[in-house]
């Protein structure tokens, strides 16, 4: 029942693939959200308390944990699932863990960047990976926390001073830049949602996101460049649509648990073993020079990332596009880098 679920909400991968992944032949996989009480963390708990393949689930807050606990504690599925509350909790909530999920933090009001939050989410990312270095310096961390350009090199950070690095397991979460990219594609080219697959590169905020229509799937001669110009906005300025149409109410939610879903169902598929996992995020790269974390193509495997893929041919309006992001990418992650270093 929750794999036929999980199939509608997910869409991930063949039936049989997921078949053979069924509860039974699993192996036991912790995964821990951070944040879990949040407007991300609610909605991603369901969604995680789906996944055949998670057997553990700890949900860890500052506040509210309990009752969202006791919530999907309810559904029955395989994972069983523990609330944590409070500092003190956190080493418990860790413990284990495979996968580590980060949507902890504060998120924007209209006339916001995502660089505004960084003031406060920058101490919180930072404590909370500390706890992560201590507890599980193996885990495979997913950050969704913004701004996601800066997040993650303060992670790297903090987990370098602690001797735990691990390149290969630490993903910046860019699949809501995905999600969109393909929901408007299909929108504008009036090709069925589901078979649409788009790579989005750079980073995870305004012009440093760059989705490359021109590698879109199916390909379509239906889009002119109006058009290709159009979709690129509005896939870079997705976040901001919903922050606006919110009115001060946060940002994504229910669309980021989707995404959130998504990748971890895909970090845990390759930890799993299952071949040909294939998805963008923000990692440690050699994509671009000068540029020590990009998003791009990632093959996931039994040890995280398996390969960084390369970004593949761009039309003229990428090339622009990838040229007019260096500069922000680089300052944000120089940022980040500097934060933690000298905190
Ligand atoms: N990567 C992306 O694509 C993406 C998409 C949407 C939102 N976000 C970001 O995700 C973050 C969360 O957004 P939200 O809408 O869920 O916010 P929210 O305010 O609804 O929830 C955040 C939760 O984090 C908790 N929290 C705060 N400090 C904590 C700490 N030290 N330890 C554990 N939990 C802590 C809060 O108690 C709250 O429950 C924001 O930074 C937002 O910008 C990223
Ligand atoms: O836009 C935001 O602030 C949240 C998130 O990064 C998003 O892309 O929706």
């Amino acid at each position: 029942m929750s794999s036929i679920l999980l199939r509608s909400v997910l869409k991930r991968g063949s039936a049989s693939a997921i078949r053979s992944f069924s509860s039974e032949s699993t192996p036991a996989r912790k995964v821990a959200v951070l944040g879990a009480a949040g407007g991300i963390g609610q909605p991603l708990a369901l969604l995680m308390k789906l996944n055949p393949l998670v057997s553990s689930l700890s949900l860890y807050d500052i506040m509210g944990t309990p009752g969202v606990a006791a919530d999907v504690s309810h559904i029955n599925t395989r994972a069983v699932v523990a609330g944590f509350m409070q500092e003190e909790q956190l080493g418990e909530a860790l413990k284990g863990a495979d996968v580590v999920i980060i949507p902890a933090g504060v998120p924007r009001k209209p006339g916001m960047t995502r660089d505004d939050l960084f003031n406060i989410n920058a101490g919180i990312v930072k404590g909370l990976c500390t706890a992560i270095a201590k507890y599980c310096p193996e885990a495979i961390v997913n950050m969704i926390s913004n701004p996601v350009n800066s997040t993650v090199p303060i992670a790297a950070e903090v987990f370098k001073k602690a001797g735990t690095y691990n390149e290969k397991k630490l993903f910046g979460v860019t699949t809501l830049d995905v999600v969109r990219a393909k929901t408007f594609y299909a929108g504008k080219a009036k090709v069925p949602v589901e078979g649409v697959n788009v790579p989005v590169v750079g980073g995870h905020a305004g012009i440093t996101i760059l989705p490359l229509f021109s590698q879109a799937t199916p390909a379509t001669n239906a889009l002119g460049a109006d058009d290709i110009k159009a979709l690129t906005k509005r896939t870079q300025d997705g976040g901001t649509e919903v922050v606006e149409a919110k009115a001060g109410k946060g940002s994504a939610t229910l669309s980021m648990a989707y995404a959130g879903a998504v990748f971890a169902d895909a970090c845990l598929k390759g930890l799993n073993g299952v071949p040909d996992i294939v998805e963008c995020s923000f990692v440690q790269s050699t994509v671009i020079s000068g540029l020590p974390f990009f998003a791009s193509k990632v093959r996931l495997g039994k040890n995280g990332v398996e390969e960084v893929l390369g970004l593949g041919p761009l039309s003229d309006f990428e090339k622009e596009g990838l040229e007019a992001l260096k500069p922000e990418l680089k300052s944000s992650i120089e940022k980040g880098i500097k934060f933690a270093t000298e905190s």
